[in-house]
Protein backbone atom coordinates (compact mmCIF):
# COMPACT_ATOMS: atom_id res chain seq x y z
CA UNK A 1 0.00 0.00 0.00
CA UNK A 2 1.28 3.43 -0.95
CA UNK A 3 1.92 5.59 2.46
CA UNK A 4 0.04 9.15 2.06
CA UNK A 5 3.25 11.00 1.18
CA UNK A 6 3.56 8.89 -1.75
CA UNK A 7 0.33 9.52 -2.77
CA UNK A 8 0.83 13.37 -2.67
CA UNK A 9 4.14 12.93 -4.35
CA UNK A 10 2.74 10.71 -6.83
CA UNK A 11 -0.52 13.06 -7.56
CA UNK A 12 2.07 16.16 -6.95
CA UNK A 13 4.29 14.67 -9.69
CA UNK A 14 0.87 13.99 -12.17
CA UNK A 15 -0.19 17.40 -11.26
CA UNK A 16 3.52 18.97 -12.39
CA UNK A 17 3.49 16.53 -15.67
CA UNK A 18 -0.42 18.19 -16.67
CA UNK A 19 0.75 21.66 -16.29
CA UNK A 20 4.25 21.43 -18.08
CA UNK A 21 2.82 19.31 -20.84
CA UNK A 22 -0.31 21.71 -21.46
CA UNK A 23 2.56 24.43 -21.14
CA UNK A 24 4.73 22.88 -23.97
CA UNK A 25 1.78 21.92 -26.15
CA UNK A 26 0.31 25.83 -25.82
CA UNK A 27 4.18 26.88 -27.04
CA UNK A 28 4.38 24.33 -29.89
CA UNK A 29 0.97 24.85 -31.30
CA UNK A 30 1.58 29.02 -31.39
CA UNK A 31 5.28 28.47 -33.09
CA UNK A 32 3.27 26.18 -36.01
CA UNK A 33 0.53 28.70 -35.87
CA UNK A 34 2.94 31.34 -36.61
CA UNK A 35 5.45 29.70 -38.78
CA UNK A 36 4.39 31.61 -42.05
CA UNK A 37 5.04 34.73 -40.15
CA UNK A 38 8.45 36.37 -41.22
CA UNK A 39 11.22 37.74 -38.80
CA UNK A 40 15.27 38.31 -37.85
CA UNK A 41 16.75 35.44 -36.91
CA UNK A 42 17.36 35.21 -33.03
CA UNK A 43 20.80 37.13 -32.11
CA UNK A 44 20.80 35.02 -28.67
CA UNK A 45 19.19 32.16 -27.40
CA UNK A 46 18.98 33.86 -24.18
CA UNK A 47 17.81 37.17 -24.45
CA UNK A 48 16.55 36.88 -28.29
CA UNK A 49 16.38 40.47 -29.89
CA UNK A 50 15.87 42.00 -26.30
CA UNK A 51 19.59 43.31 -25.73
CA UNK A 52 19.76 45.07 -29.22
CA UNK A 53 16.44 46.54 -28.54
CA UNK A 54 17.71 47.49 -25.76
CA UNK A 55 21.43 49.05 -26.27
CA UNK A 56 20.72 49.99 -30.06
CA UNK A 57 19.19 53.72 -30.88
CA UNK A 58 15.50 53.30 -30.28
CA UNK A 59 13.26 51.94 -32.48
CA UNK A 60 15.63 51.62 -34.96
CA UNK A 61 15.22 47.50 -35.10
CA UNK A 62 11.48 47.89 -35.45
CA UNK A 63 12.47 50.66 -38.50
CA UNK A 64 14.53 47.82 -40.02
CA UNK A 65 12.67 44.57 -39.39
CA UNK A 66 9.04 46.20 -40.96
CA UNK A 67 10.95 47.43 -43.84
CA UNK A 68 13.11 44.10 -44.63
CA UNK A 69 9.38 41.82 -43.83
CA UNK A 70 6.56 44.21 -44.11
CA UNK A 71 4.03 44.97 -41.91
CA UNK A 72 3.76 41.82 -39.51
CA UNK A 73 6.77 40.64 -38.17
CA UNK A 74 8.18 37.88 -35.75
CA UNK A 75 10.69 38.02 -33.24
CA UNK A 76 11.39 36.58 -29.87
CA UNK A 77 12.60 38.03 -26.39
CA UNK A 78 14.03 36.65 -23.71
CA UNK A 79 14.23 32.99 -23.16
CA UNK A 80 12.37 32.18 -26.17
CA UNK A 81 8.84 33.98 -25.79
CA UNK A 82 7.69 35.10 -29.11
CA UNK A 83 6.73 38.68 -30.16
CA UNK A 84 4.84 39.86 -32.64
CA UNK A 85 5.27 43.45 -34.14
CA UNK A 86 2.24 45.17 -35.87
CA UNK A 87 2.14 48.06 -37.85
CA UNK A 88 -0.92 46.51 -40.20
CA UNK A 89 -3.37 49.52 -39.89
CA UNK A 90 -6.41 47.78 -40.34
CA UNK A 91 -4.53 45.16 -37.56
CA UNK A 92 -3.51 48.26 -35.33
CA UNK A 93 -7.75 49.78 -35.09
CA UNK A 94 -8.47 46.27 -34.44
CA UNK A 95 -6.46 45.41 -31.29
CA UNK A 96 -6.71 49.12 -30.14
CA UNK A 97 -10.69 49.39 -30.79
CA UNK A 98 -13.53 48.19 -29.52
CA UNK A 99 -11.70 44.67 -28.66
CA UNK A 100 -8.89 45.96 -26.83
CA UNK A 101 -10.43 43.82 -24.15
CA UNK A 102 -9.15 41.00 -25.73
CA UNK A 103 -5.66 42.33 -25.63
CA UNK A 104 -5.02 42.84 -22.56
CA UNK A 105 -1.26 44.59 -21.57
CA UNK A 106 0.80 41.83 -20.89
CA UNK A 107 1.34 40.44 -17.25
CA UNK A 108 3.98 41.75 -16.86
CA UNK A 109 3.42 45.32 -17.69
CA UNK A 110 0.27 44.75 -15.30
CA UNK A 111 2.84 43.43 -12.40
CA UNK A 112 5.07 47.14 -13.03
CA UNK A 113 1.85 49.12 -13.08
CA UNK A 114 0.37 47.14 -9.96
CA UNK A 115 3.63 47.89 -7.97
CA UNK A 116 4.40 50.96 -8.95
CA UNK A 117 1.16 52.78 -9.54
CA UNK A 118 -1.45 50.22 -7.85
CA UNK A 119 -4.60 48.84 -8.93
CA UNK A 120 -5.26 52.23 -10.83
CA UNK A 121 -6.46 52.75 -14.44
CA UNK A 122 -3.66 51.44 -16.37
CA UNK A 123 -3.35 48.21 -15.05
CA UNK A 124 -6.77 47.66 -14.73
CA UNK A 125 -8.34 45.29 -17.23
CA UNK A 126 -11.47 44.01 -18.45
CA UNK A 127 -14.46 46.16 -19.95
CA UNK A 128 -16.71 46.81 -17.11
CA UNK A 129 -14.08 47.09 -14.78
CA UNK A 130 -11.67 49.52 -17.49
CA UNK A 131 -15.16 51.85 -18.17
CA UNK A 132 -15.81 52.40 -14.54
CA UNK A 133 -12.06 54.14 -13.56
CA UNK A 134 -12.37 55.66 -17.00
CA UNK A 135 -15.98 56.45 -16.34
CA UNK A 136 -14.76 58.67 -12.90
CA UNK A 137 -11.59 59.92 -14.20
CA UNK A 138 -12.80 61.42 -17.33
CA UNK A 139 -14.89 64.81 -16.01
CA UNK A 140 -11.44 66.01 -14.39
CA UNK A 141 -10.09 66.01 -17.89
CA UNK A 142 -12.64 67.60 -19.89
CA UNK A 143 -11.72 70.67 -21.55
CA UNK A 144 -13.60 72.86 -19.33
CA UNK A 145 -11.52 71.07 -16.54
CA UNK A 146 -8.04 71.67 -18.56
CA UNK A 147 -9.66 75.44 -19.16
CA UNK A 148 -9.64 75.31 -14.83
CA UNK A 149 -6.07 74.33 -14.94
CA UNK A 150 -4.45 76.85 -16.98
CA UNK A 151 -3.55 79.87 -14.83
CA UNK A 152 -1.37 76.51 -13.40
CA UNK A 153 0.00 76.04 -16.09
CA UNK A 154 0.98 79.40 -16.88
CA UNK A 155 2.10 79.87 -12.79
CA UNK A 156 4.80 76.74 -13.29
CA UNK A 157 5.90 78.25 -16.37
CA UNK A 158 6.58 81.35 -15.56
CA UNK A 159 8.43 80.03 -12.18
CA UNK A 160 10.69 78.21 -14.41
CA UNK A 161 11.38 81.15 -16.96
CA UNK A 162 12.47 82.87 -13.62
CA UNK A 163 14.99 80.30 -12.51
CA UNK A 164 17.07 80.29 -15.98
CA UNK A 165 16.64 84.41 -16.11
CA UNK A 166 18.34 83.64 -12.40
CA UNK A 167 21.07 81.54 -14.27
CA UNK A 168 21.81 84.49 -16.71
CA UNK A 169 21.29 86.59 -14.13
CA UNK A 170 24.15 85.62 -12.08
CA UNK A 171 26.44 84.57 -15.05
CA UNK A 172 29.22 86.80 -16.47
CA UNK A 173 28.02 85.84 -20.03
CA UNK A 174 24.88 86.63 -22.15
CA UNK A 175 24.94 82.92 -22.71
CA UNK A 176 24.55 79.89 -20.35
CA UNK A 177 24.73 76.30 -20.83
CA UNK A 178 21.39 74.73 -19.01
CA UNK A 179 20.78 71.33 -18.57
CA UNK A 180 17.19 70.72 -20.25
CA UNK A 181 15.63 67.23 -19.08
CA UNK A 182 16.11 67.93 -15.12
CA UNK A 183 13.92 71.18 -15.71
CA UNK A 184 11.77 69.77 -17.66
CA UNK A 185 10.87 66.92 -15.41
CA UNK A 186 10.64 69.33 -12.31
CA UNK A 187 8.27 71.73 -14.11
CA UNK A 188 6.15 68.74 -15.53
CA UNK A 189 5.77 66.91 -11.71
CA UNK A 190 5.10 70.33 -9.90
CA UNK A 191 2.45 70.96 -12.73
CA UNK A 192 0.66 67.46 -12.59
CA UNK A 193 1.01 67.64 -8.88
CA UNK A 194 -0.86 70.66 -8.50
CA UNK A 195 -3.19 70.24 -10.57
CA UNK A 196 -3.96 67.01 -9.46
CA UNK A 197 -4.22 68.10 -5.86
CA UNK A 198 -3.17 70.81 -4.99
CA UNK A 199 0.07 69.66 -4.18
CA UNK A 200 3.20 71.79 -4.54
CA UNK A 201 6.73 69.79 -4.65
CA UNK A 202 8.64 73.04 -5.13
CA UNK A 203 10.93 71.08 -7.30
CA UNK A 204 10.91 74.63 -9.61
CA UNK A 205 12.77 76.02 -6.73
CA UNK A 206 15.69 74.14 -8.09
CA UNK A 207 16.01 72.35 -4.42
CA UNK A 208 16.62 68.94 -4.33
CA UNK A 209 13.57 66.92 -3.62
CA UNK A 210 14.19 63.06 -2.74
CA UNK A 211 11.01 62.05 -3.82
CA UNK A 212 11.39 63.54 -7.18
CA UNK A 213 15.11 61.47 -7.30
CA UNK A 214 13.50 58.41 -6.51
CA UNK A 215 10.75 58.94 -8.82
CA UNK A 216 12.90 59.26 -11.29
CA UNK A 217 15.86 57.21 -10.36
CA UNK A 218 12.62 54.64 -11.14
CA UNK A 219 12.27 54.96 -14.47
CA UNK A 220 15.20 56.18 -15.98
CA UNK A 221 16.64 53.06 -16.89
CA UNK A 222 20.24 55.19 -18.13
CA UNK A 223 21.64 51.71 -19.65
CA UNK A 224 22.75 50.19 -15.94
CA UNK A 225 22.89 46.13 -16.49
CA UNK A 226 20.24 45.68 -13.80
CA UNK A 227 17.77 47.99 -15.88
CA UNK A 228 18.11 45.47 -18.23
CA UNK A 229 17.88 42.26 -16.96
CA UNK A 230 14.55 43.65 -15.73
CA UNK A 231 13.37 44.63 -18.77
CA UNK A 232 14.00 41.77 -20.67
CA UNK A 233 12.69 39.45 -17.79
CA UNK A 234 9.78 40.69 -16.81
CA UNK A 235 7.69 39.49 -19.60
CA UNK A 236 8.64 35.82 -18.50
CA UNK A 237 9.23 36.39 -14.48
CA UNK A 238 6.80 39.42 -13.28
CA UNK A 239 7.72 38.47 -9.89
CA UNK A 240 11.30 40.28 -10.70
CA UNK A 241 10.14 43.50 -9.99
CA UNK A 242 10.07 42.45 -6.16
CA UNK A 243 13.45 41.84 -5.80
CA UNK A 244 16.60 43.73 -5.49
CA UNK A 245 17.75 47.62 -5.37
CA UNK A 246 14.65 48.30 -7.89
CA UNK A 247 12.18 46.50 -6.01
CA UNK A 248 13.07 48.77 -2.69
CA UNK A 249 13.03 51.47 -4.70
CA UNK A 250 9.38 50.58 -6.45
CA UNK A 251 7.81 49.92 -2.79
CA UNK A 252 9.39 53.32 -1.46
CA UNK A 253 7.99 55.64 -4.40
CA UNK A 254 4.62 53.68 -4.20
CA UNK A 255 4.60 54.11 -0.37
CA UNK A 256 5.59 58.08 -0.57
CA UNK A 257 3.24 58.78 -3.23
CA UNK A 258 0.76 57.07 -1.71
CA UNK A 259 1.19 59.08 1.64
CA UNK A 260 0.79 62.41 -0.35
CA UNK A 261 -2.54 61.12 -2.38
CA UNK A 262 -3.80 59.44 0.87
CA UNK A 263 -3.78 63.57 2.55
CA UNK A 264 -4.56 65.16 -0.27
CA UNK A 265 -7.73 62.86 -0.73
CA UNK A 266 -8.66 63.46 2.91
CA UNK A 267 -8.17 67.47 2.51
CA UNK A 268 -10.10 67.43 -0.56
CA UNK A 269 -13.12 64.88 0.79
CA UNK A 270 -13.70 67.44 3.78
CA UNK A 271 -13.83 70.47 1.59
CA UNK A 272 -16.76 68.42 -0.49
CA UNK A 273 -18.49 67.57 2.51
CA UNK A 274 -18.31 71.25 3.88
CA UNK A 275 -19.89 71.84 -0.30
CA UNK A 276 -16.92 74.07 -0.71
CA UNK A 277 -16.31 75.30 -4.04
CA UNK A 278 -12.69 76.41 -3.88
CA UNK A 279 -10.90 72.72 -4.09
CA UNK A 280 -12.62 73.04 -7.61
CA UNK A 281 -9.78 72.80 -9.36
CA UNK A 282 -7.90 69.73 -8.56
CA UNK A 283 -8.59 66.84 -10.40
CA UNK A 284 -9.07 65.37 -7.32
CA UNK A 285 -12.11 66.82 -6.17
CA UNK A 286 -13.45 67.13 -9.66
CA UNK A 287 -13.53 63.35 -9.49
CA UNK A 288 -14.84 63.28 -6.31
CA UNK A 289 -17.69 65.57 -7.25
CA UNK A 290 -18.50 63.63 -10.43
CA UNK A 291 -18.60 60.33 -8.02
CA UNK A 292 -21.03 62.20 -5.61
CA UNK A 293 -23.19 62.93 -8.34
CA UNK A 294 -23.13 59.57 -9.52
CA UNK A 295 -23.45 58.17 -6.46
CA UNK A 296 -20.28 55.41 -7.46
CA UNK A 297 -18.42 56.25 -4.35
CA UNK A 298 -14.62 55.24 -5.32
CA UNK A 299 -13.00 54.02 -1.96
CA UNK A 300 -9.38 55.27 -0.43
CA UNK A 301 -7.14 53.19 -1.95
CA UNK A 302 -8.35 53.29 -5.72
CA UNK A 303 -8.66 57.22 -5.38
CA UNK A 304 -5.09 56.78 -4.09
CA UNK A 305 -3.93 54.22 -7.08
CA UNK A 306 -5.90 56.95 -9.56
CA UNK A 307 -3.61 59.75 -8.00
CA UNK A 308 -0.67 57.81 -8.29
CA UNK A 309 -1.27 56.77 -11.97
CA UNK A 310 -2.04 60.68 -12.83
CA UNK A 311 1.28 62.06 -11.61
CA UNK A 312 3.02 59.39 -12.92
CA UNK A 313 1.61 59.08 -16.83
CA UNK A 314 1.61 62.98 -16.53
CA UNK A 315 5.14 63.21 -15.70
CA UNK A 316 7.55 61.55 -17.53
CA UNK A 317 6.27 61.91 -21.01
CA UNK A 318 5.58 65.46 -20.56
CA UNK A 319 8.87 66.06 -19.11
CA UNK A 320 10.66 63.95 -22.71
CA UNK A 321 8.33 65.95 -25.01
CA UNK A 322 9.26 69.42 -23.58
CA UNK A 323 12.72 68.75 -24.18
CA UNK A 324 12.16 67.35 -27.69
CA UNK A 325 10.34 70.46 -28.54
CA UNK A 326 13.28 73.05 -27.15
CA UNK A 327 15.69 70.48 -28.96
CA UNK A 328 14.04 70.39 -32.05
CA UNK A 329 13.54 74.53 -31.60
CA UNK A 330 17.24 74.91 -30.75
CA UNK A 331 18.84 72.99 -34.16
CA UNK A 332 16.17 74.68 -36.53
CA UNK A 333 16.96 78.78 -35.34
CA UNK A 334 14.96 80.09 -38.83
CA UNK A 335 11.68 78.05 -37.28
CA UNK A 336 12.26 79.19 -33.85
CA UNK A 337 12.02 82.67 -35.20
CA UNK A 338 9.29 82.17 -36.85
CA UNK A 339 7.45 80.64 -34.04
CA UNK A 340 8.58 83.56 -31.50
CA UNK A 341 7.03 86.18 -34.00
CA UNK A 342 3.91 84.18 -33.80
CA UNK A 343 3.81 84.00 -30.07
CA UNK A 344 4.93 87.87 -29.96
CA UNK A 345 1.03 89.07 -28.60
CA UNK A 346 1.07 90.17 -25.10
CA UNK A 347 -0.54 88.57 -22.25
CA UNK A 348 -1.29 84.80 -21.84
CA UNK A 349 -3.70 83.58 -23.84
CA UNK A 350 -6.43 81.77 -22.88
CA UNK A 351 -6.81 77.94 -23.35
CA UNK A 352 -8.89 78.47 -26.45
CA UNK A 353 -6.43 81.31 -28.12
CA UNK A 354 -3.99 78.65 -27.30
CA UNK A 355 -5.23 75.75 -29.45
CA UNK A 356 -6.55 77.93 -32.06
CA UNK A 357 -4.30 81.30 -32.90
CA UNK A 358 -0.84 79.70 -33.18
CA UNK A 359 -0.05 77.15 -36.36
CA UNK A 360 3.50 76.76 -35.89
CA UNK A 361 2.81 76.10 -32.27
CA UNK A 362 0.76 73.68 -33.35
CA UNK A 363 2.60 72.25 -35.78
CA UNK A 364 5.82 72.18 -33.64
CA UNK A 365 4.44 69.91 -31.15
CA UNK A 366 2.67 67.90 -33.50
CA UNK A 367 5.57 67.36 -35.21
CA UNK A 368 7.74 66.60 -32.21
CA UNK A 369 5.15 63.92 -31.04
CA UNK A 370 5.54 62.35 -34.43
CA UNK A 371 9.52 62.07 -34.46
CA UNK A 372 9.89 61.89 -30.81
CA UNK A 373 7.45 59.59 -29.61
CA UNK A 374 7.63 59.53 -25.53
CA UNK A 375 5.84 56.16 -25.32
CA UNK A 376 7.74 53.55 -28.40
CA UNK A 377 6.13 50.48 -27.96
CA UNK A 378 2.14 49.89 -27.29
CA UNK A 379 2.61 46.12 -25.67
CA UNK A 380 -0.55 43.86 -25.59
CA UNK A 381 -0.72 40.22 -25.52
CA UNK A 382 -3.93 38.15 -26.81
CA UNK A 383 -6.64 36.37 -23.74
CA UNK A 384 -7.28 33.95 -26.35
CA UNK A 385 -6.84 32.64 -29.99
CA UNK A 386 -8.18 35.98 -32.13
CA UNK A 387 -8.68 36.30 -35.65
CA UNK A 388 -7.42 39.74 -36.76
CA UNK A 389 -8.13 41.14 -39.99
CA UNK A 390 -4.84 42.88 -42.15
CA UNK A 391 -5.33 45.59 -45.17
CA UNK A 392 -2.14 43.93 -46.37
CA UNK A 393 -1.92 39.88 -46.55
CA UNK A 394 1.39 38.80 -44.92
CA UNK A 395 3.95 38.07 -47.69
CA UNK A 396 3.22 34.67 -49.55
CA UNK A 397 -0.27 34.72 -48.37
CA UNK A 398 -3.38 36.05 -50.17
CA UNK A 399 -5.41 35.86 -46.84
CA UNK A 400 -6.13 39.22 -45.34
CA UNK A 401 -6.17 37.84 -41.71
CA UNK A 402 -3.70 37.00 -39.06
CA UNK A 403 -4.54 34.21 -36.05
CA UNK A 404 -2.74 35.39 -33.03
CA UNK A 405 -2.63 32.47 -30.58
CA UNK A 406 -3.83 32.77 -27.22
CA UNK A 407 -0.79 34.42 -24.98
CA UNK A 408 1.21 35.95 -27.61
CA UNK A 409 2.52 39.42 -27.04
CA UNK A 410 2.09 41.81 -29.05
CA UNK A 411 4.18 45.45 -29.96
CA UNK A 412 3.01 48.36 -31.76
CA UNK A 413 5.98 49.82 -32.71
CA UNK A 414 4.79 53.88 -32.43
CA UNK A 415 8.40 55.12 -34.66
CA UNK A 416 7.28 52.68 -37.52
CA UNK A 417 3.68 54.20 -37.10
CA UNK A 418 4.66 57.51 -37.08
CA UNK A 419 8.05 57.30 -39.50
CA UNK A 420 6.11 55.74 -42.31
CA UNK A 421 7.17 56.68 -45.90
CA UNK A 422 3.88 55.78 -47.54
CA UNK A 423 2.22 57.71 -45.33
CA UNK A 424 4.39 60.52 -44.49
CA UNK A 425 6.61 61.09 -47.65
CA UNK A 426 10.52 60.32 -48.36
CA UNK A 427 11.01 63.13 -45.80
CA UNK A 428 9.00 61.26 -42.73
CA UNK A 429 12.71 60.80 -40.92
CA UNK A 430 12.67 64.71 -41.20
CA UNK A 431 11.67 67.47 -38.79
CA UNK A 432 9.43 68.95 -41.07
CA UNK A 433 6.74 71.67 -39.10
CA UNK A 434 4.91 72.21 -42.16
CA UNK A 435 3.71 68.81 -43.48
CA UNK A 436 0.68 70.25 -40.65
CA UNK A 437 -0.13 72.81 -42.96
CA UNK A 438 -3.83 71.73 -44.39
CA UNK A 439 -2.83 67.97 -43.70
CA UNK A 440 -4.29 65.43 -45.99
CA UNK A 441 -7.66 64.65 -44.17
CA UNK A 442 -7.34 60.87 -45.07
CA UNK A 443 -3.52 60.42 -43.67
CA UNK A 444 -4.01 58.56 -40.59
CA UNK A 445 -3.85 60.09 -37.16
CA UNK A 446 -0.50 60.62 -34.66
CA UNK A 447 -0.36 57.35 -32.53
CA UNK A 448 1.64 59.00 -29.90
CA UNK A 449 -1.16 59.51 -27.52
CA UNK A 450 -2.27 55.54 -28.51
CA UNK A 451 -6.11 55.40 -30.13
CA UNK A 452 -9.42 53.93 -28.98
CA UNK A 453 -10.92 53.26 -25.41
CA UNK A 454 -7.44 53.12 -23.71
CA UNK A 455 -6.11 55.81 -25.31
CA UNK A 456 -4.48 58.58 -23.30
CA UNK A 457 -7.05 60.39 -21.46
CA UNK A 458 -4.49 62.73 -20.64
CA UNK A 459 -4.23 64.19 -24.05
CA UNK A 460 -5.73 67.73 -24.21
CA UNK A 461 -4.09 68.37 -20.82
CA UNK A 462 -0.76 67.48 -21.46
CA UNK A 463 -0.80 69.50 -25.09
CA UNK A 464 -2.32 72.47 -23.28
CA UNK A 465 0.92 72.46 -20.31
CA UNK A 466 3.47 72.33 -22.92
CA UNK A 467 1.87 75.05 -25.42
CA UNK A 468 1.84 77.29 -21.97
CA UNK A 469 5.24 76.56 -21.50
CA UNK A 470 6.87 76.95 -24.65
CA UNK A 471 4.94 79.69 -25.32
CA UNK A 472 6.48 81.15 -22.19
CA UNK A 473 9.91 80.22 -22.74
CA UNK A 474 9.94 80.88 -26.29
CA UNK A 475 8.79 84.77 -25.72
CA UNK A 476 11.92 85.08 -23.14
CA UNK A 477 14.58 82.81 -24.32
CA UNK A 478 16.82 81.87 -27.63
CA UNK A 479 18.29 78.37 -27.76
CA UNK A 480 20.85 76.65 -29.20
CA UNK A 481 22.71 73.28 -29.09
CA UNK A 482 26.30 73.08 -29.51
CA UNK A 483 26.08 68.87 -28.87
CA UNK A 484 25.41 66.14 -30.97
CA UNK A 485 22.28 64.36 -29.36
CA UNK A 486 20.71 60.91 -29.77
CA UNK A 487 17.52 59.40 -28.11
CA UNK A 488 17.97 56.88 -25.38
CA UNK A 489 14.81 54.25 -24.31
CA UNK A 490 14.69 54.84 -20.94
CA UNK A 491 11.20 54.45 -19.61
CA UNK A 492 10.22 56.95 -22.04
CA UNK A 493 12.50 58.30 -25.14
CA UNK A 494 14.76 60.64 -23.70
CA UNK A 495 17.69 62.77 -24.93
CA UNK A 496 21.42 62.47 -24.27
CA UNK A 497 24.62 63.63 -25.78
CA UNK A 498 25.92 61.36 -28.32
CA UNK A 499 28.20 58.43 -26.86
CA UNK A 500 27.14 59.19 -22.88
CA UNK A 501 25.50 57.07 -20.60
CA UNK A 502 23.20 59.38 -18.60
CA UNK A 503 20.32 61.11 -20.06
CA UNK A 504 20.58 64.63 -20.55
CA UNK A 505 20.09 67.65 -22.98
CA UNK A 506 22.19 71.18 -22.27
CA UNK A 507 21.31 73.64 -24.39
CA UNK A 508 22.55 77.56 -24.57
CA UNK A 509 19.69 79.79 -23.55
CA UNK A 510 20.00 83.60 -24.09
CA UNK A 511 17.21 86.56 -23.04
CA UNK A 512 15.82 87.66 -26.33
C1 LIG B 1 2.89 64.22 -24.08
C2 LIG B 1 2.41 63.62 -23.01
C3 LIG B 1 1.73 62.28 -23.00
C4 LIG B 1 1.85 61.22 -23.85
C5 LIG B 1 2.74 61.12 -25.09
C6 LIG B 1 0.97 60.18 -23.37
C7 LIG B 1 0.79 58.96 -23.98
C8 LIG B 1 -0.06 57.97 -23.54
C9 LIG B 1 -0.26 56.70 -24.18
C10 LIG B 1 0.46 56.21 -25.45
C11 LIG B 1 -1.18 56.00 -23.45
C12 LIG B 1 -1.70 54.57 -23.73
C13 LIG B 1 -0.85 53.62 -22.94
C14 LIG B 1 -1.16 52.16 -23.20
O1 LIG B 1 -2.09 51.82 -23.92
O2 LIG B 1 -0.42 51.33 -22.68
C15 LIG B 1 -1.56 56.83 -22.34
C16 LIG B 1 -2.49 56.47 -21.39
C17 LIG B 1 -2.81 57.26 -20.30
N1 LIG B 1 -2.39 58.55 -20.06
FE1 LIG B 1 -1.10 59.62 -21.18
N2 LIG B 1 0.36 60.62 -22.23
C18 LIG B 1 0.78 61.90 -21.96
C19 LIG B 1 0.37 62.71 -20.92
C20 LIG B 1 -0.55 62.39 -19.97
C21 LIG B 1 -1.01 63.26 -18.90
C22 LIG B 1 -0.55 64.71 -18.69
C23 LIG B 1 -1.90 62.55 -18.14
C24 LIG B 1 -2.69 62.97 -16.94
C25 LIG B 1 -2.91 64.20 -16.56
C26 LIG B 1 -2.00 61.23 -18.74
C27 LIG B 1 -2.78 60.20 -18.26
C28 LIG B 1 -2.95 58.96 -18.87
C29 LIG B 1 -3.78 57.91 -18.33
C30 LIG B 1 -4.55 57.96 -17.03
C31 LIG B 1 -3.70 56.84 -19.23
C32 LIG B 1 -4.42 55.48 -19.13
C33 LIG B 1 -5.70 55.50 -19.94
C34 LIG B 1 -6.48 54.19 -19.93
O3 LIG B 1 -5.89 53.13 -19.75
O4 LIG B 1 -7.70 54.25 -20.14
N3 LIG B 1 -1.18 61.17 -19.84
N4 LIG B 1 -0.88 58.02 -22.41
Amino acid sequence: MPSLLTKTALTGFALATFVVTKFVIRVISARLCLRHIPGPTSTSLLWGEEWNLYHDAPGSHYLEWHQQFGKVVKFRGACGHQILSITDERAVAFIVGEDIYRFPKPDGVRMWFKKTLGEGILWIEGKEAHEKQRRSLAPALTPQSVRKFTPIFYETSAKLAAQWTKILDNSDSDEVEIEVTNWAGRFALDTVARAAFSYDFDLLSGEPNALAEALDGLTNNENKLSSFYMRALFWVFPAILSIGKKGEMIRRVKAELGAIACQMWRDAKIALNAHSTDNDRTLMALMLKADAISGQQLREDEIVSQMRTVLSAGYETVSAIVAWVLYELAVNPQLQEKLREELSSPGDPSLDELNSQFPILDSVILETLRLHPAILENHHQAAETISVPLAHPIPGSSIPQLVIPKGTVISIPVNVLQMDPEIWGDDAHLFRPERWNNPDPTRPKLFAFSEGPRSCIGKKFALAEIKALTFTLVQQFSFGCSREIEQIQSFVVRPRIKGQVISSLPLTVRRV
